[in-house]
């Protein structure tokens, strides 16, 4: 057989519709799924231009795909990527390439990098963003990994990929576990937009008791503005769907509020620290995550711990400060979330291109807004520049806006109105606007209380007092 051009492994959500795209785009794909019924109802979903093939077997599977085979995995992380390879290895050969495009943990893709590199295969980790309709229509890819394997690949990615003013949005990204990296970054960047819109939404629902159709129609009218983005059109429609199990009201408001999660903005939170990467707006978002589960403790303080509003602006003002207000905290959690890969790039050498990483973002994935095209255009300016904060163009966007942000948080604060990442924003571009920061006064207690050791700013050399 010998005649497919690529394989998929894994054909749920992400892999099927992966699949048909490259199919739409006339590559002949097979796909390997444990499952029979997802393998063969494969075909059936075929149009008359599509070659594709479903099986369960890996050993067909392999014996479809041309020498040296492009397979790409769309399995959950973790324990079904490694299973998914053991399943593999016996019908591989050297110059093989296995591209995992799940949401695999970095660290696991460079040690699976050196494992396959033993037998002469090329495993490339790589994110892919856009949900089920992306993977089916164009997503935005992220790919990490030998460069030359990906030379292999380029024509068959840029042809599935999202385009913008017809560039796709898929570039090689760098070595080893790059494209992860940065697909992990990427959702961390994802939860904190998601927690921020969350936050918008309580703050004129609870705070103000606007109607659900209000809050609707700022949704839909900020994604025509400089806010227009993925994550704010869909909640517009998020605001419009009605139940159809009650048949009353929103959908929206029959939805628990307890939030799951993979993992991904944990990691990308975990690594953060790991390597002094601050990112408070994605910390809190986990956070915010993780607050939602202890539903029955949060229905009980409830009860007892109470707060009397005491805000004195208006909702006019509001609904005026607000659409700043979300300028100013969006493009702080861009700021954290690319100076994170700013520090990763220099700590694990994966040579990150920045503009690279706005320009692939401008479509295709969760995180797609119109302000990528600014924040693309400051590295354009600056390729080496640590933090977005210090681009001419949206420093000073942010400084005409922090007045509107600041009022809005402190409305949040009045109502007693949870705003972990609203606030976060503010402490994150106060600190880092701030010449002098009170972290002397923790280097003197760490020395009176550990002889820890300081340094003076008047003169070199490392000091230890003895405090009393
Ligand atoms: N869903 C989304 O919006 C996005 C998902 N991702 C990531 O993409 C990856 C895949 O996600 P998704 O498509 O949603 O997951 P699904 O669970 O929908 O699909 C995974 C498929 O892989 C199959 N599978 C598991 N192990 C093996 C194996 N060893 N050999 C062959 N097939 C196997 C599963 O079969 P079975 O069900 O029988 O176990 C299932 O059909 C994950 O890492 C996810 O985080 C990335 C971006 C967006
Ligand atoms: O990668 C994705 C989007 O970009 C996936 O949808 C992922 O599952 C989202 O993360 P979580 O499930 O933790 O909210």
């Amino acid at each position: 057989m010998e005649e497919f051009d690529f394989g998929i492994v894994g054909l749920g959500v992400m892999g099927r519709n992966l699949l048909l795209n490259m199919a739409d785009h006339n590559f002949s794909v097979a796909g390997l799924d444990l499952d029979a019924e997802k393998a063969a109802s494969l075909e059936k979903e075929a149009l008359e231009n599509h070659t594709i093939k479903g099986t369960t077997s890996a050993e067909e599977f392999c014996g479809l795909i041309r020498k040296p085979r492009a397979i790409m995995l769309l399995v959950p992380a973790g324990k079904p990527v490694d299973a998914a390879i053991k399943s593999l290895l016996p019908f591989l050969e050297e110059g093989d390439v296995l591209v995992d495009g799940g949401n695999s943990y970095f660290p696991d893709t460079d040690r699976r990098v050196k494992e396959l590199a033993e037998k002469g295969i090329h495993f490339f980790g790589m994110g892919i963003s856009g949900g089920e309709k992306g993977a089916r229509f164009g997503p935005s890819m992220m790919p990490g990994g030998n460069a030359e394997a990906y030379e292999r690949l380029r024509p068959i990615f840029e042809a599935v990929a999202a385009k913008v003013n017809g560039e796709p949005c898929v570039t090689y990204l760098g070595q080893g576990s790059a494209g992860n990296y940065v697909k992990m970054v990427h959702n961390g960047i994802e939860y904190a937009i998601m927690e921020l819109i969350a936050e918008t939404y309580d703050l004129l629902k609870r705070g103000y008791g606007v109607e659900d159709s209000k809050i609707q129609q700022l949704f839909a009218k900020w994604n025509e503005s400089e806010l227009s983005s993925f994550l704010v059109e869909i909640t517009s429609e998020i605001l419009e769907k009605q139940d159809e199990v009650t048949g009353k009201g929103l959908l929206l408001n029959y939805v628990s509020d307890a939030a799951k999660s993979k993992g991904t903005g944990k990691w990308t939170s975990q690594n953060a620290m790991d390597i002094q990467a601050p990112v408070p707006a994605i910390d809190a978002a986990v956070q915010m995550r993780d607050i939602s589960k202890y539903k029955e403790e949060r229905v009980e303080a409830s009860k007892v711990l109470k707060w009397k509003d005491n805000s004195e602006t208006s909702e006019e003002q509001i609904f005026e400060e607000l659409t700043d207000a979300f300028y100013f905290a969006m493009i702080n959690i861009y700021a954290q979330g690319m100076a994170q890969l700013f520090i990763a790039s220099k700590e694990y050498n994966y040579g990150l291109n920045l503009e690279e990483v706005a320009k692939i973002w401008r479509g295709g994935c969760i995180i797609r807004a119109a302000c990528l095209e600014d924040l693309r255009q400051a590295y354009t300016k600056t390729p080496e520049l640590p933090n977005l904060l210090m681009d001419e163009k949206l420093g000073k966007a942010l400084q005409e806006k922090q007045g509107a942000a600041r009022n809005v948080v402190k409305t949040f604060i009045d109502k007693g109105i949870p705003a972990a990442v609203f606030t976060s924003t503010i402490s994150y571009f106060d600190s880092y606007r701030s010449e002098i920061l009170p972290t002397n006064m923790i280097q003197a207690q760490r020395d009176y209380f550990g002889a820890h050791k300081y340094e003076r700013n008047d003169q070199e050399g490392i000091f230890h007092t003895e405090w009393v």
